[in-house]
């Protein structure tokens, strides 16, 4: 029955009918954005944008499978939010080193602001990011990064990770502990100047946190921490996750200030321990020449901090298991690789200067690296500024999904994509090659800072571990039961398993 005005505002229907209407100009304001000649992409529907379509496990395969239609710079709308998606060997290195000023901001997340993580490297831009990249860059450098000083803290290191895993006297162990410990004390001594004991509380409760911090960033509770950022109204219904995300921000927050405020009480100036007292002193010398307004305030060096353990720390130890899970599951691979080491190096300790009388063995870690795809989505960028890239117009602002995972498996690219194939890394004589599409750490300006400690880490622990030990499945696991799947995380990591490391000595 034909209803009139009054009659519509009666029964209710007209918030209905108003969020209806409101619905229908979101998606008309989105679909008329899609026009000038922006990125091609799937339909979005109002407000969901095209959430409907992704992966949310492993958005990376979402991405790689829409590119064999839309090409490989195509538009995605993550819920109400525009963004592009770069895919590929040659279009990901074509954006980050060709248009490096285009594409070399970061995007942050809302909640960053909230939690004040927009300071330090990572989701900085403009002049604090110049600042604190290069001064990250000088002093990973001064204390160690690609000299014989890192070299020596990481052999040290490695001392105490032999003790701990001969401490299992051949039994079934998890692998990311004592892993992650050894890793994250490299940092540590590097940062702070000194390492903590395996067991010690504090110590094991800042690796939980920081590790529990990356899976929030992959599980079912990011999904909801996404969604939080894209409709903030849903906060309240939200909260726990939210509420559990930020209480690891605080408390890794007050365990940095504790370690910062113990190193100023005990600074001397002439002996820089670590990044952290070469940060106070350069704060010291900015201040005595009466330059205040500066970027060497305790905040950004707090994030400094953050940034640097949170970055050290995930990454390379999961690079790590990846690696022995890899030698667990291919015993032969494992064979070659410690066949090539004794008959180079024998039983004396390594140094970053053998790497190149050990082509076989430098090729499986990259292989590693490749399959084990740690940072298939990398971190957000964001355009400075509006851009005309492959014909496609990029508004300034955007957000970017430069996807590595794509370019580590790009089929143009390897010869076996989706298999662990050393053999990618060397030539007919088995003389090791550099590979254009190896771009675990990204390319171009915002580039990983830490890449060779973490290269020189991966090399150095490795070969350490495969003198010493031989990794195999559990008992009554076999090498092909062994789970290759990745957790779902922040960083793509293997899910937890146990392996035996059996004593060669
Ligand atoms: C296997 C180990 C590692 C991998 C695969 C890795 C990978 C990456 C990737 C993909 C990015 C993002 C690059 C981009 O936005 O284009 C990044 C950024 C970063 N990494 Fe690493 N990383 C590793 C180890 C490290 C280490 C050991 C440190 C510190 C000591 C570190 C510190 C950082 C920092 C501070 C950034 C932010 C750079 C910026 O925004 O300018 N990473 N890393």
């Amino acid at each position: 029955r034909p209803m009139d005005l009054a009659g519509l505002m009666q029964c209710n229907c007209f918030p209905v009918l108003g969020s209806l209407v409101v619905l229908l100009l979101v998606y008309l304001v989105l679909m008329a954005q899609t026009q000038n000649n922006e990125p091609p992409g799937p339909r979005p529907l109002p407000v969901l944008g095209n959430l409907l379509l992704l992966d949310f496990n492993q958005p990376y395969k979402t991405f790689i499978k829409l590119s064999k239609k839309y090409g490989s710079v195509f538009t995605f709308h993550m819920g109400p939010n525009k963004a592009v998606v770069l895919v590929g060997y040659k279009t990901v290195k074509e954006a980050l080193v060709d248009f490096a000023h285009e594409f070399g901001e970061r995007a942050t997340r809302r909640t960053a602001k909230e939690d004040e993580q927009e300071y330090g490297v990572v989701f900085t831009n403009g002049e604090t990011w110049r600042e604190m990249r290069r001064f990250a860059l000088t002093n990973l450098r001064d204390f160690g990064m690609g000299k014989k000083a890192s070299e020596d803290k990481i052999i040290e290191e490695c001392g105490h990770l032999l003790q701990r895993i001969k401490s299992f006297r051949d039994k079934a162990f998890d692998t990311h502990g004592v892993v992650n410990a050894a890793v994250s004390n490299i940092i540590c001594s590097m940062v702070y100047g000194s390492r903590f004991d395996y067991d010690e509380p504090e110590f094991k409760e800042i690796l939980y946190r920081v590790c529990r911090g990356m899976e929030l960033l992959g599980t079912r509770s990011f999904q909801v921490l996404q969604l939080n950022e894209m409709f903030p109204s849903l906060g309240k219904w939200l909260s726990r996750t939210r509420a559990e995300h930020r209480n690891i921000i605080l408390a890794n927050r007050s365990h940095y200030l504790k370690m910062i405020d113990q190193l100023t009480e005990t600074l001397e100036p002439q002996v820089s321990r670590g990044v952290v007292d070469a940060f106070l002193i350069k704060r010291q010398q900015l201040e005595e020449a009466g330059q205040k307004d500066t970027q060497f305030h305790r905040k950004n060096l707090t994030m400094m901090v953050s940034n640097l353990f949170a970055g050290g720390t995930e990454t390379t130890a999961c690079t790590l298991r990846w690696s022995l899970l890899f030698m667990a599951k291919h015993p032969k691979i494992q064979d070659q690789v410690r066949e090539e080491i004794s008959r180079v190096i024998g039983a004396r300790q390594v140094q970053v200067e053998d790497r190149k009388n050990l082509p076989f063995t430098d090729a499986v870690i990259h292989e590693t690296q490749r399959l084990g795809n740690i940072f298939p989505l990398s971190v957000l960028h964001r355009t400075s500024c509006d851009v005309i890239f492959k014909g496609h117009f990029i508004k300034k602002g955007t957000t970017v999904y430069t996807v590595l995972a794509s370019v580590l498996y790009d089929e143009n690219e390897w010869e076996k994509p989706h298999s662990f194939y050393p053999a990618h890394f060397l030539d007919q004589d088995g003389k090791f090659v550099k590979r254009d599409a190896f771009m675990p750490f990204s390319a171009g300006r915002r580039a990983c800072p830490g890449e060779a400690l973490a290269r020189m880490e991966l090399f150095i622990i490795f070969v350490t571990l495969m003198q010493h030990f031989r990794f195999t499945p559990p008992p009554g696991v076999t090498e092909e039961e062994l789970d290759l799947t990745p957790q779902v995380g922040g960083t793509r990591c293997p899910l937890p398993h146990q392996l035996c490391a059996t004593s060669l000595f």
